[in-house]
């Protein structure tokens, strides 16, 4: 199953240009404020007529401007995710359910709408009414009623933006869930790195209308020209599996034969966690570095050397556990005499793997 998408249009003071394809798992559409996220996500719902469009769910055409084709929203079977859960506020959790089961052109069956409300963890929510819901729980019953009614895509736009901390943790794991076990593509909105580290399988970034980094989520992710450089927002993707949990309570990851040590980590041995590394907690060392408290340390060949605002440029560093970036500055590039090519170390600090950045 996969979505794509050729669009084109143009507002008075704005215009978008984009042709991209979103495969099953989360792709998260990722830029700033303005640069045309939630204009692709209402030309996908049929929320207005694009100028030009030709947008395909396996190869269900949902609108071919050239043909004249344009379905209604009802008939797209994308279910819609928005920072507001918009449940029926008169309705019980089960009945939110039972809506969206209708809205289903083939008959759902109990055993799957039992495994829908178990794997959202909302079994004992199901008589109660939304008001009585928090934030992270209405979303959770949101994601059960579009899934139910049959959709063959969902498009979640910005879902966690009106939740606080606790609750975004509360509700990121169901959210890899759905990446995980169920077979259908997911087009998230998101301006937070952290959450796009750990839920993208795929990164599509936009710049003013335009699509301007696509691919797997480690590679979009750790490429210079895409990323808010020079902000917080930098930082690689790793992927890991747990390798063991030692008795002086620290967890040793694996990441592509490299050993990388955390504060212990629930996860059992032999689980894949993701690991979203920010660049200003990463030191660069020609040396292999002794003596050091820090636990973490990545030998790799420098690929990329980018300026950023101010005195910051970022090293991008290809190691055997992934591609690490680290920001310095230009001072410690020239004292290092870092070029492309050149064979470093990276020293990443145990404490400074946040635990928020961490993800299955
Ligand atoms: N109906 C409209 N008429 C005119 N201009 C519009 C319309 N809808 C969106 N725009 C303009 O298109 C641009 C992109 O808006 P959009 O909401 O898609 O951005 P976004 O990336 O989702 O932003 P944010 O992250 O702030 O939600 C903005 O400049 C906006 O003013």
């Amino acid at each position: 199953m996969s979505l794509h998408v050729d669009l084109k249009h143009r507002f008075r003071d704005f215009a978008v240009d984009l042709d991209f394809e979103v495969p099953e798992g989360i792709t998260v559409l990722f830029g700033r404020s303005g640069s045309g996220k939630s204009t692709v996500i209402r030309a996908i719902a049929g929320l207005f007529k694009p100028d030009h469009a030709r947008i395909s769910l396996d190869g269900r055409v949902l609108c071919d401007s050239e043909a004249k084709l344009f379905l209604p929203p009802h008939k797209r079977r994308v279910g819609t995710i928005f920072q507001d859960a918009r449940l029926f506020p008169h309705l019980t959790v089960a009945q939110n359910l039972d809506f969206g089961r209708r809205f289903s052109r083939r008959d759902v069956p109990e055993r799957e709408v039992a495994q829908m409300v178990e794997m959202l963890g909302i079994g004992a929510l199901l008589e109660r009414r939304p008001d009585g819901l928090s934030g992270g729980e209405q979303q959770r019953v949101a994601i059960g009623r579009a899934l139910l009614s049959g959709a063959e895509l969902i498009l979640a736009d910005e879902p966690l933006a009106a939740l606080d901390e606790g609750r975004k943790a509360e509700i990121l794991p169901y959210f890899e869930r759905l990446r995980d076990e169920i077979a259908i593509p997911v087009l998230y909105v998101s301006h937070s790195p952290a959450e796009v580290a750990r839920l993208a399988t795929t990164v599509i970034a936009l710049e003013a209308g335009r699509v301007i980094g696509e691919g797997a989520a480690d590679l979009v992710l750790s490429d210079p020209a895409v990323l808010p450089v020079g902000t917080a927002g930098a930082g690689a993707l790793l992927r890991a599996t747990v390798h063991a949990h030692h008795a002086d309570g620290l967890t040793e990851l694996s990441a592509g034969g490299a050993a990388l040590f955390l504060p212990h980590l629930e996860t059992p041995v032999g689980h894949p966690v993701r690991l979203r590394i920010a660049a200003q907690d990463v030191m660069l060392s020609l040396d292999r570095p002794t003596g050091l408290s820090a636990l973490n340390i990545l030998s790799g060949v420098v690929s990329q050397i980018s300026p950023t605002q101010g005195a910051g440029v970022l090293v991008v560093l290809d190691t055997d556990a992934g591609r690490v970036l680290s920001q310095v500055t230009r001072r410690s590039v020239a004292a290092l005499n870092l070029r492309e090519g050149v064979r470093c170390h990276a020293v990443i600090k145990t404490v400074s793997i946040a635990r928020d950045n961490i993800g299955a």
